[in-house]
């Protein structure tokens, strides 16, 4: 099944960071998902209550990672893809976490999982 839901982008402002001055500041972390999904059945019957909604699976994820603090991008990475699939019902997905100010000379950093099957 090659079917996909994504969404590009998603800025967060969040506690993140291992040094003690980052847990005093809230950073921007941008995030792109992509998930495995169906689309079929939501577009044969045009259907919303049958299509993964972006806009659901984004607040919530931004609540996630907005309302906690955390140390590594990695561990924001794995909270994300845990939610997609355990409160999605999502077989699989991919999780992009950037850190744009994270490294002066670098555009972005950060790291990239895929948790599930596609
Ligand atoms: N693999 C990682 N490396 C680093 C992380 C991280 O979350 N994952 N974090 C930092 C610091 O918080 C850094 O972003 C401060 O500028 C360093 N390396």
């Amino acid at each position: 099944m090659t079917d996909q839901v994504f969404i590009q982008g998603l800025e967060c402002q969040a506690v993140i960071g291992v040094f003690e001055w980052e847990k005093q500041i809230r950073q921007t972390l941008l995030l792109d998902l992509e998930m495995a999904w169906d689309n079929r059945a939501a577009a044969a019957a045009d259907d919303y209550s049958k299509a993964l909604c972006y806009d659901t699976v984004s607040k919530a994820v931004t609540a996630l990672v907005q309302d906690h603090p955390h140390e590594l991008v990695e561990t924001v990475a794995e909270k994300v893809a845990d939610l997609i699939l355990t409160r999605f019902q999502v077989a699989g997905v991919r999780v992009r976490v950037s850190k744009p100010g994270a490294v002066a000379n670098a555009r972005t950093v950060g790291v990239q999982i895929q948790r599930g099957t596609f």
